[in-house]
């Protein structure tokens, strides 16, 4: 099968590689000339463990191609995804308007039968309005193609993206017709030759699939880390808690993890986007806007952790931070707790010492020197008076508590996200802060 796959982000990239890995012949294309150029030339715009080697042996096998031309590749492609970005818009919703120009010059250009998915998170009834301007260009060139639109929200996670897509708990798909049906599971069946997960709906439930899997996942978050600040002010031990409450299977142990704040291209998007929808129909989804709300309180919890521990006055102070992506394993900080908390610390007079494995040319990027970027974990304990721990990058895990002791001037840790021992920490002789 041939199928074209619009936007060459995460997503897009991702489904493009996995999709050919699996023999499917692929064609992804962007209006990012740039990029597309330097896809051609093998270069890969994201860092995703795995994603470069199956780029490259897929381009290689013929099954993977690049395009800034959409029109030209349509009469081809018996499918067509489009994975462009759907930003927030001023006031939460979802821009659509990336969609809706692929859903244009799809309109403008089909010349048979093809399906049109969307696999960006859109807002339920986003599928109409592709389908409605699909059709108006269908009319203004006074001609009749058939066309069928469908819903296929992704569920990959950055860091973890080609495991996700290729053995997903779920393929979502929701379809208006049988021959769309059809040929969106001859698409998926290579990934669902052991387990069979492919879960077909009607296209408005698909659409609200996506927002309420990451509502759901965004609020055990909060939840972990509402209790968690309770934690700390009766004396329990959040650790504890999650193990305990996580062995029960009805509520199970993944993403009950306390921390510094979610952050990424996702929850806080979507969360704000479900909050909207919901909004423009009249109604308050209550439980999200706590969600919300806790989620932007946790961003400053390691701050003031410091700020306590340094009785409020930071200024002139030196603090070096581990981590700067919104989670390991990705070079993404869209929304990375670590931007909130360098801010914080440099408006009070703080300066920060920073280190992350990968994501440090994204962060110079974003907020330039305002920060001294180290070149390893170590170099950043040099006359820091504490040490905050951002990103749980795995080379995190196991300091050199004497080689940090010799660098630094206070022997201050403040773990945000509650991978280190603190029996272990106190006996190195270490202050040792974490989260609940
Ligand atoms: N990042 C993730 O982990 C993830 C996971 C699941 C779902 N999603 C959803 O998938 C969608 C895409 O996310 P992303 O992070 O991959 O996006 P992104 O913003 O990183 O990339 C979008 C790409 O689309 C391109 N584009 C924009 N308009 C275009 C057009 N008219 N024609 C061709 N290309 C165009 C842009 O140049 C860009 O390269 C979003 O809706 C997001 O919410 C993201
Ligand atoms: O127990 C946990 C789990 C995660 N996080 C934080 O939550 C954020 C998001 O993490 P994760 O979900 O692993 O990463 P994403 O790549 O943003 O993936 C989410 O968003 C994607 C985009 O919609 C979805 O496809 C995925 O299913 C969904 O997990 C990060 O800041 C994590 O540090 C916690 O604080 N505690």
């Amino acid at each position: 099968m041939n199928i074209a796959i619009v936007g060459t982000g995460y997503v897009g990239l991702v489904s493009g590689a996995c999709f050919s890995d699996m023999g499917i012949s692929v064609t992804c294309v962007d209006v990012d000339e740039r990029k597309i150029e330097n896809l051609k030339n093998g270069i890969i715009p994201i860092y995703e463990p795995g994603l470069e080697e199956m780029v490259h042996k897929n381009v290689k096998a013929g099954r993977l191609k690049f395009s800034t031309n959409l029109a030209e590749v349509l009469d081809d492609v018996e499918v067509v995804f489009s994975a462009v970005g759907t930003p927030p818009d001023e006031d939460g919703s979802a821009d659509l308007k990336y969609v809706l120009a692929v859903a244009k010059n799809i309109g403008e250009n089909i010349k048979k039968y093809t399906v049109v998915v969307t696999k960006s998170t859109v807002p339920v009834g986003t599928a109409k309005k592709v389908k409605a301007t699909i059709q108006a260009e269908l009319d203004k060139r006074g001609e009749q193609v058939e066309f069928d639109v469908a819903s296929n929200p992704e569920f990959l996670k950055e860091g973890a993206a080609i495991k996700d897509f290729m053995s997903p708990d779920r393929v979502v798909v929701g379809v208006e017709s049988d021959k769309a049906r059809r040929r969106m599971a001859r698409l998926y069946k290579p990934f669902m030759l052991v387990n069979d997960r492919l879960i077909f709906t009607d296209i408005p439930s698909a659409e609200m699939i996506k927002y309420a899997a990451n509502s759901m996942l965004a609020t055990r978050i909060s939840f972990m880390n509402d209790i968690a600040n309770l934690c700390e002010l009766v004396g329990a031990d959040v650790n504890m808690v999650r193990k305990g409450i996580g062995t029960d299977t009805r509520i199970g142990k993944k993403f009950l993890y306390a921390g510094c704040g979610y952050g990424g291209s996702c929850f806080p998007k979507d969360v704000k986007a479900l909050i909207k929808t919901a909004q423009k129909v009249g109604y308050e989804m209550e439980v999200l806007q706590a969600v919300e709300s806790v989620n932007e309180k946790q961003k400053s919890v390691l701050f003031n952790k410091l700020m306590n521990r340094f009785n409020g006055d930071i200024k002139g102070k030196t603090v070096a931070m581990w981590g700067l992506a919104f989670k390991p394993e990705t070079d993404d900080m869209r929304e990375a707790p670590a931007l909130v908390l360098i801010n914080k610390i440099i408006r009070a007079g703080g300066f920060v010492r920073v280190y992350d494995p990968i994501a440090m040319p994204e962060c110079q990027r974003r907020i330039g020197d305002k920060v001294t970027y180290c070149k390893d974990m170590y170099e950043t304990a040099i006359d820091a008076e504490a040490l905050l721990l951002v990103t749980e990058w795995k080379e995190f895990r196991m300091p050199s508590y004497p080689v940090l002791a010799k660098a630094m001037v206070n022997k201050v840790i403040i773990d945000g996200r509650n991978i280190y021992d603190a029996k272990e920490v106190a006996e190195n002789g270490f202050e040792y802060y974490k989260i609940g």
